[in-house]
């Protein structure tokens, strides 16, 4: 039988040059339209937040690919979600932290009263490349108070060392390029 990440890395399309020249743009469009890829994945971390983070109070996931995802993953631990958006989107009093990604720059927000001081989080997004996203967030979440247990990727674009750039904080990748 097929394991279930075999079946995951078959889901994933690579697009040259895009959105800029000289960028591999990796597509998890199929993962979504696929039940059993998408089951796979939400499988695969659910069994990884069980096995090392029992203790999460919240999953909190990017925007916008990170909102694939999370939701799906914080419904099968009984737990709740929270949106960390693009700057502008959410409305009440945020924090905001700017950064920089593979191809641009943009700022990330919270709802300041979504996340309890101590709460423990989980972070959640599609794709791991320069660190910049997951390093924003986990700085929001850190200016609320918040313990960052780690963060869950579906891909890891190792050549980029996003993973050391995060550090102390880990990431967990699915797949890796
Ligand atoms: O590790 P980094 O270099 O920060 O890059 C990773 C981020 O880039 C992509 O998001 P993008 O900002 O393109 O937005 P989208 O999810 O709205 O498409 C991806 O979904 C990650 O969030
Ligand atoms: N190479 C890439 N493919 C898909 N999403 C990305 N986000 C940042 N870099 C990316």
């Amino acid at each position: 039988m097929e394991s279930k990440l075999q079946l995951l890395r078959k889901h994933v399309r690579t697009f040259p040059d895009f959105p800029k020249p000289g960028i591999q743009f990796r597509d998890i469009c199929p993962i979504l339209k696929s039940p059993p890829a998408l089951t796979a994945a939400i499988d695969l971390f659910e069994e990884q937040v069980r096995t090392i983070h029992p203790q999460v109070d919240l999953i909190v996931g990017l925007d916008a690919r990170g909102f694939l995802f999370g939701p799906l993953l914080a419904q099968r631990l009984g737990i709740g979600f929270v949106p960390v958006r693009k700057r502008g989107k959410l409305p009440g009093t945020t924090v905001t932290a700017a950064y920089d990604l593979e191809y641009g720059k943009a700022e990330l927000e919270i709802q300041e009263d979504a996340v309890s001081p101590a709460q423990k989080i989980v972070l959640i997004d599609d794709l791991l490349a320069t660190g910049g996203t997951l390093c924003a967030a986990c700085e929001l979440l850190l200016r609320l108070k918040a313990q960052v247990l780690g963060c869950l990727v579906l891909i890891e674009l190792k050549d980029l060392r996003g993973a050391e750039r995060l550090k102390p904080h880990t990431v967990f990748s699915l797949l890796q390029y």
